[in-house]
């Protein structure tokens, strides 16, 4: 046991053995440039391939994005879900955008436990993200839970702790179906 142990070291010193690497390699470039959800195979195409696959990619480390995957198989969430209603994208401004956001009438609502849409808009450089991370910043001193949360990933980093929309509401991201894809 001991001889054949020495021999499968020296053959992966000198990296004539196959081993798993190549699936760590394989999937850390599906992480790098592929969401979860795009990789996510459709329910008639799992076959025995895939399904060993996943098992395999779960058992090298990549628990996150298997569980990433999972949820965007099962959880195909509309953000009306969740008590938001959906953005307009054309016509009219949406009448569930009530206010334009002001700070203190924000703050003061967040602080009586009243909800609110605001409409938050000036030119460029004139302090958007600024007033954002400072009521984000309010509110989590304060050990409330904030959630940035923006459409285009690019927004989301100006935010802190910004994430996309459909990553953290696990929203679908099938544009072709969906009427209103948010
Ligand atoms: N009240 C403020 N006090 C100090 N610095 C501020 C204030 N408002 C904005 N700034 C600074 O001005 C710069 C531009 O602000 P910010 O990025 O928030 O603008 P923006 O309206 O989000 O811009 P854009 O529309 O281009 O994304 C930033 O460096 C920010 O730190």
């Amino acid at each position: 046991m001991g001889k054949i142990r020495q021999r499968i070291g020296k053959c992966d010193t000198l990296g004539i053995l196959e081993d798993d690497k190549h699936w760590d390699a394989t999937m850390e470039e599906v992480v790098l440039c592929r969401s979860p959800a795009k990789y996510c195979p459709t329910r008639s195409s799992y076959g025995t391939s895939t399904k060993k696959l996943c098992q395999k990619i779960f058992f090298t480390g990549f628990k996150e994005f298997i569980r990433q995957i999972v949820l965007f198989s099962m959880n195909r969430k509309k953000i009306s879900d969740f008590g938001m209603p959906t953005p307009q994208r054309i016509g009219e401004l949406s009448s569930a955008v009530i206010k334009e956001l002001d700070y203190d009438t924000a703050a003061s609502d967040v602080h009586n436990g009243e909800g609110g849409l605001y409409f938050l808009d000036a030119p460029g450089g004139k302090g958007k993200t600024f007033l954002l991370n400072l009521f984000l910043a309010q509110l989590r001193k304060d050990r409330n839970i904030a959630l940035a949360v923006d459409s285009s990933s690019i927004a989301a980093t100006l935010l802190s702790g910004g994430r996309t929309t459909h990553s953290v509401f696990k929203l679908s991201r099938n544009f072709a179906t969906e009427e209103t894809p948010t």
